[in-house]
């Protein structure tokens, strides 16, 4: 499909992506447009059933991964995640930059499709401050903060794999992580800038 490039934004639960990721979509209407994800985790408080995710359960996911529905899942701190075909084309076909939010094994399912995103890996500056960070959000169980800081720990390291991530950007100041972000992005931003433009 043509267009821009879509963006995949990826990182250690906690990192940052979705406070950057909805800086995006509120400071650049018309330009990005985010790829609802299913997962079968619980929404949390003031999370919208087919904005933040599409909110479904296992059997019912399961189906649709048989029927070839999704680009790409994968299992993560207990619950299933995915990005479904419709996920991506309803925002493409709006000529939007489509932003997917994946873990690390979704950016690696990704890279053997012919999607092309830029991959951006959101990092935090030290396990403690995601640890830190994980437990101001409240949104998780000891135990879940436990899974996640375990899957954060693997994934800090792999985010600096030759040829995975086009930039990794350490999450410390906001505001400079968010204009780092914005940088890396501008060709894309100025592409559809211009068509709505023309
Ligand atoms: N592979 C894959 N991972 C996803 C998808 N949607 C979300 N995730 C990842 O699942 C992990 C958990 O997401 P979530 O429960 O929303 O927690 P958060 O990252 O702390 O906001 C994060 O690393 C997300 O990037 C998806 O469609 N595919
Ligand atoms: N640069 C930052 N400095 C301090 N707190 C941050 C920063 N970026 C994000 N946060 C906070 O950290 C928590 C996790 O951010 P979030 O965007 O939910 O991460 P993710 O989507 O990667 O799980 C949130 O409470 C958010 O407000």
């Amino acid at each position: 499909m043509s267009g821009p490039r879509p963006v995949v934004l990826s990182g250690p639960s906690g990192a940052g992506k979705s406070t950057l990721l909805k800086k995006l979509l509120k400071d650049y209407k018309g330009v990005f447009g985010f790829s609802v994800s299913h997962t079968t985790r619980d929404p949390r408080p003031g999370e919208v059933d087919g904005k933040d995710y599409h909110f479904t359960n296992r059997e019912a996911m399961q189906e649709d991964i048989d029927t070839g529905e999704f680009i790409e899942t994968n299992e993560f701190s207990g619950n299933l995640y995915g990005t479904s075909k419709c996920a991506v084309q309803d925002v493409r076909a709006k000529g939007l930059i489509c932003i997917l939010d994946v873990d690390i094994a979704g950016v690696r399912h990704i890279k053997e499709t012919d999607l092309d995103p830029i991959y951006v890996s959101i990092q935090p500056p030290s396990i403690e401050v995601l640890e830190e960070r994980l437990r101001g959000r409240a949104t998780e169980t000891e135990e879940k903060i436990q899974s996640r800081l375990e899957a954060a720990r693997i994934d800090m390291e792999e985010c600096n794999e030759p040829g995975l991530f086009d930039i990794v950007i350490v999450n410390d100041d906001l505001d400079e992580s968010y204009e780092k972000l914005q940088s890396v992005l501008k060709e894309e931003i100025i592409r559809v800038q211009e068509g709505i433009k023309s």
